[in-house]
């Protein structure tokens, strides 16, 4: 079967978008992870998949797999994405969409200067709710980490937020030298993570103002995370070390976060760009 596809990014973090509606295919694990091969396939961390709503109050249904073929519950680079594909394609007439993925409701709008806001929701940190296990929501928890280089158990302290899907963030004097590839899979994986986790390290430069990595679940380090972004604020605040509007840079770019304390939704706000239009045969 010959699939259309256009291949978009957010601040280099980047996908394989899938029109649903025009076109019908079931992708199979196996055939996503071919797809997002960087050698064997067209490479992505992530696909999307534009889906007819599944509700009346909603206009697109919005569905995320990462790069090891597992299908998530939020990808907030792929929303801004996901809003410049719809509106360019013209399925939509609107320049501000509500769209569903599996676990909730995003409010995408396209702004004049070509940015995207997205309402992500309010975060979530009751830890059932991530999941993560502990007994009670705080701002930091200390984890025990077994080193394989040291073969010694390393304690971290990380938060644990949830933006639809699970975050652990922890802090560094330095991005440059945050240990992303060694901690990153050791916490991605950690036990009291069921769901594995997204990894973000953050340097704090002033309260406006942090340098953010991650290390995604099921797909390592990219070169940006909206999700990660809004959870690192979150974090931030909760230890009282960042203001309300936060800019966060990636290695792939400025995303502006914004979140007003506890009830309210965090508001990311950044570029989408479309690479170029293929068709594949799977
Ligand atoms: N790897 C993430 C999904 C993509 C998130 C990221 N690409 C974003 O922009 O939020 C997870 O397994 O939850």
């Amino acid at each position: 079967m010959l699939i259309k596809f256009t291949k978009m990014h957010g601040l280099g973090n980047d996908f394989m978008v899938v029109d649903m509606i025009s076109q019908h295919a079931h992708l199979r694990t196996e055939q996503i992870k071919k797809l997002s091969d960087r050698n064997f396939g067209i490479g992505f961390d992530q696909l999307l998949l534009v889906e007819p709503p599944g509700r009346p109050d909603v206009d697109f249904r919005y569905r995320i797999f990462n790069a090891d073929g597992s299908e998530v519950e939020q990808c907030g680079n792929g929303a801004r994405c996901f809003a410049r594909y719809v509106i360019d394609n013209k399925l939509t007439t609107k320049n501000r969409i509500r769209v569903e993925t599996c676990n909730g409701i995003i409010e995408l709008e396209v702004t004049p200067d070509g940015r995207v806001l997205v309402d992500m929701g309010a975060p979530i940190l009751i830890p059932a709710e991530i999941p993560f296990v502990a007994d009670s929501p705080l701002a930091e928890y200390e984890l025990s980490v077994a080193s394989k280089a040291t073969e010694t158990q390393e304690k971290v302290i990380i938060s644990a937020i949830s933006m639809g899907n699970p975050h652990c963030v922890l802090l560094t004097d330095d991005i440059k030298t945050a240990p992303v590839e060694t901690l990153g899979p050791l916490l991605e994986s950690h036990e009291r993570f069921p769901n594995k986790v997204n990894v973000g390290f953050m340097e704090i430069i002033h309260r406006r103002f942090v340098h953010l990595r991650v290390y995604e679940r099921g797909v390592g380090e990219t070169m940006a995370c909206g999700t990660g972004a809004c959870a690192a604020v979150v974090a931030g605040q909760l230890r009282g070390l960042l203001d309300s509007s936060v800019e966060v840079k990636l290695p792939g770019g400025n995303l502006q976060i914004e979140w007003l304390g506890e009830g309210h939704p965090v508001m990311m706000k950044g570029p989408a760009t479309k690479v170029f239009e293929g068709q594949v045969r799977v």
